[in-house]
């Protein structure tokens, strides 16, 4: 179960959100909605632990995330941005160096899978700065298939996606809800799930 409770954040004189509250459980997902620069980046970034907020908590199974940093860590997929995945790298070479910073070791065979399951067969030895937008966001999640967590955290996941993959990823969220994991997603896009809740900024 994820918890926030009462969180404010506000950059310089601008408050974002403030008195925000709302609680994910197995098999929940929330989709975090509001205009361009409402704050949707700046929520995520707090709840994974990567930005402060002014006021507030974020609780993991009952406990706030910042006196368990590692069991969090462990427990949490975050995809932010495309920025995430390095231009001078190979696909392969980028999921195997993201394994290994969050920790855990990916070898080139399950990488080389990994991206095949996200439609990448066959671009995996090229630099991926010669990949297109979509086929970059492609590379990025395909991070989801490599290390089980039980909350994703996705930043605008759908960005770029055509068709075909933005339906692949509804049936990977479908999938991981369904064996009792949890999302906290924002997106611009309709999401192809059934309506969860709704974080609105
Ligand atoms: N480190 C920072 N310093 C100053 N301002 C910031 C910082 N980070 C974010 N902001 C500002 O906070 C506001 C919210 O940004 P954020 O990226 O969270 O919005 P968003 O809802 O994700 O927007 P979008 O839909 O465009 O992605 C924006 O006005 C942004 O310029």
């Amino acid at each position: 179960m994820l918890s926030v409770t009462d969180l404010a954040c506000s950059r310089g004189e601008r408050p974002l959100f403030k008195h925000l509250s709302f609680s994910l459980a197995a098999g929940q997902w929330l989709h975090v909605t509001g205009d361009n620069g409402a704050g949707k980046t700046t929520l995520l970034r707090t709840v994974v632990g990567l930005a402060a907020p002014d006021d507030g908590s974020v609780q993991w199974q009952g406990r706030p995330t910042q006196d368990q940093r590692q069991d969090f860590r462990r427990a949490l997929c975050y995809l932010g941005h495309q920025a995430a995945v390095k231009d001078e790298l190979t696909p392969v070479e980028n999921l195997m160096t993201s394994a290994a910073l969050d920790g855990h070791a990916v070898d080139e065979a399950k990488a080389r899978a990994a991206l095949k399951a996200a439609g990448l067969a066959g671009s995996g030895r090229l630099p991926t700065r010669f990949l297109s937008a979509g086929q970059k966001r492609r590379v990025l999640l395909s991070r989801l298939l490599l290390r089980p967590a039980a909350l994703w955290v996705l930043d605008e996941p759908f960005a770029a996606l055509d068709a075909a993959a933005t339906d692949w990823l509804g049936q990977l969220l479908s999938r991981h809800l369904a064996s009792g994991g949890m999302a906290l997603l924002s997106s611009h896009q309709p999401v192809p799930l059934p309506q969860g809740g709704t974080v609105a900024l």
